[in-house]
Formats: C-alpha cells, sequence, structure tokens
C-alpha cells in the first residue's frame, strides 16, 4: 500500500525503512524542517488516491493540524505524536464528523501493550494495600519535546483506574510545590542521551518496594506497531486504539 509520512525525523525514517521491508510504497515525506538530501513532498500536490493511508509523527505543536488536514482529504491517519491530547475529543469529533478512520497511541510497541495491561493488573494488586505509594519515572533522550511521555500518562491512567483515591497524574517538580498530592499520580521525567525509552511504575511503603519496568532498545517496536496499525486501519471507519488492533 502507498503510505505518506508526516514527519521525517526520527521515527519517520525508521518506519519508512519498516513499511519498505514489509512491501510498501511511500507516498511521500513530509516534514517541515526538509533535509535537503531528501526527496520531499508538496502535500496540497498530492492526488487523493495516491495515498492509502497516512502515519503521523511529527511535534506536539503540528499534530492537529497535520491530523485535520489528513482526515478532510479521507486519508486514514495513524498518529504517534504526542504532547497534544489536550485536543483529543474535538480530533476525535471531526473524524467522525468526515466518517474518516482515525488511530492513536501513545506507544505502538507490542512489549509496551503488554506492559501497559501488566500496570493495570498490579494497580489491581495494589488496591487494597494503601501503605504503598504509587509513582513512576519515564527517561527519554534529550530531543523530546513533551514531558510527561504519553506512554507515562497511558500508565497514570492505568493506576487511576484502579485506585480510586488517584485522582489525577502531576510531574514531580511540581508535585513538591503543591499543598496536597496524596490524590496524584507523581511522575518523574529525566532527558538522558540517545535513551529510546524507559518507563518504571513503583510502590514504595516502609518496608519494601514493588517495581515494573519497561525498557526499549531502539524505536524498532514503535515503528513495527504504527506500520502495522496502518495496515490494518485501511477500508475502516472509526476511532481506533492499540486494543482494537490487538484485542481486549
Ligand atoms: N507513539 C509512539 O509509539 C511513539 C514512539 C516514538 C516517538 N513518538 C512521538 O512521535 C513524535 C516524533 O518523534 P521523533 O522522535 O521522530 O521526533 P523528531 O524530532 O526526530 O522528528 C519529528 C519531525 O517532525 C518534523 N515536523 C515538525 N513540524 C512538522 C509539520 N508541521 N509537519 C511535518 N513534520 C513536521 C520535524 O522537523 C522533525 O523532523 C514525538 O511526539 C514523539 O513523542 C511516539
Ligand atoms: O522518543 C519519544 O519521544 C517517545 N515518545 C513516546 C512517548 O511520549 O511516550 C513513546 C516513547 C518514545
Amino acid at each position: 500500500m502507498n503510505i505518506l509520512l508526516l514527519g521525517y525525523g526520527k521515527m519517520g525514517k525508521t518506519i519508512e525503512q519498516i513499511a519498505l521491508d514489509r512491501g510498501h510504497q511511500i507516498a511521500g515525506r513530509i516534514d517541515r524542517m526538509a533535509d535537503p538530501g531528501v526527496n520531499h513532498t508538496d502535500l496540497d500536490q498530492l492526488s487523493t488516491e495516491s495515498v492509502d493511508a497516512v502515519i503521523e509523527f511529527s511535534s506536539p505543536e503540528s499534530a492537529v493540524e497535520n491530523i485535520t488536514y489528513c482526515l478532510e482529504r479521507g486519508w486514514p491517519v495513524v498518529c504517534g505524536t504526542t504532547g497534544w491530547l489536550s485536543e483529543r475529543a474535538s480530533v476525535e469529533e471531526l473524524c467522525r464528523e468526515k466518517k474518516g478512520a482515525f488511530f492513536y497511541a501513545s506507544n505502538y510497541s507490542i512489549g509496551v501493550n503488554l506492559f501497559f495491561r501488566l500496570n493495570k493488573t498490579l494497580a489491581q494488586f495494589m488496591r487494597n494495600y494503601p501503605s504503598y505509594h504509587v509513582s513512576m519515572t519515564e527517561i527519554h533522550h534529550t530531543e523530546k519535546k513533551d514531558a510527561p511521555s504519553g506512554t507515562a500518562i497511558t500508565l497514570a491512567e492505568g493506576v487511576m483506574e484502579h485506585l480510586p483515591n488517584k485522582r489525577r497524574w502531576v510531574g514531580k517538580e511540581t508535585a513538591g510545590s503543591l499543598v496536597d498530592s496524596t490524590d496524584a499520580v507523581e511522575i518523574e521525567s529525566l532527558r538522558e542521551g540517545t535513551v529510546p525509552g524507559t518507563h518504571t511504575v513503583r510502590y514504595e511503603s516502609d518496608i519494601d518496594r514493588i517495581e515494573i519496568s519497561h525498557v526499549a532498545h531502539s524505536r524498532q517496536g514503535f515503528a513495527l506497531g504504527a506500520v502495522v496499525a496502518a495496515e490494518w486501519i485501511v477500508g475502516r471507519q472509526g476511532v481506533f486504539g492499540m486494543d482494537d488492533l490487538l484485542g481486549e
């Protein structure tokens, strides 16, 4: 199939390689900071029929405009960009209005999606043990623009689903300045070197600590998941996520 890449940075380039390996063609590559060595495409010049699906990995500031453009043109969109979710409801509404197809995941790796399930199961176990304090740490490369990571926010939502006394998440730096953050899941965001993505959920008591971690060794898992989502979304209509793809 013909895949349009919106955003041609670290993820766009990794996705291109996997898409080509799986027998797909690249309908175009769009990047604001066009790399002169790469054959870039003018979006408006692409015919509607020349694109089967769009994979959007750009920046928090550009994702909504990019997704809107694609939905207006009737192209199915697989979006991995994080940091724009305050506008998620209006994007999903537009998708329904246009009878389009939109897929979002804060993390496309199969391993992380298994980890999301493990996180919820652990939170269910911990529900009856209030002496354990839950917190999270995410570590990413120094070029990452948003904090906390989209993955950490999904993990915090998973915890909140099962721990009734946790109603919101806060960044660790903010938590310290709050009068009362006992109802919050604290997320520490660290930026180090070229780390592709490490997430830890911990439950700490005076006596001991229970900790689960997911460590990505590269971007391959994120990119493969996004290409598989693009293969899956073609011919569908609606708003989708990884649970639809993987089965509940
Ligand atoms: N969901 C996931 O599994 C997953 C995995 C990795 C990264 N991400 C997210 O994907 C996004 C991109 O990550 P990255 O590591 O490739 O970043 P990156 O900075 O390497 O690449 C992003 C590219 O988008 C380009 N860009 C900026 N504005 C644009 C616009 N209006 N249209 C098209 N391109 C534009 C930039 O020039 C840049 O080259 C980030 O939000 C990141 O958090 C998600
Ligand atoms: O490199 C990034 O940026 C990543 N972003 C996603 C997030 O914010 O959770 C997924 C992991 C890598």
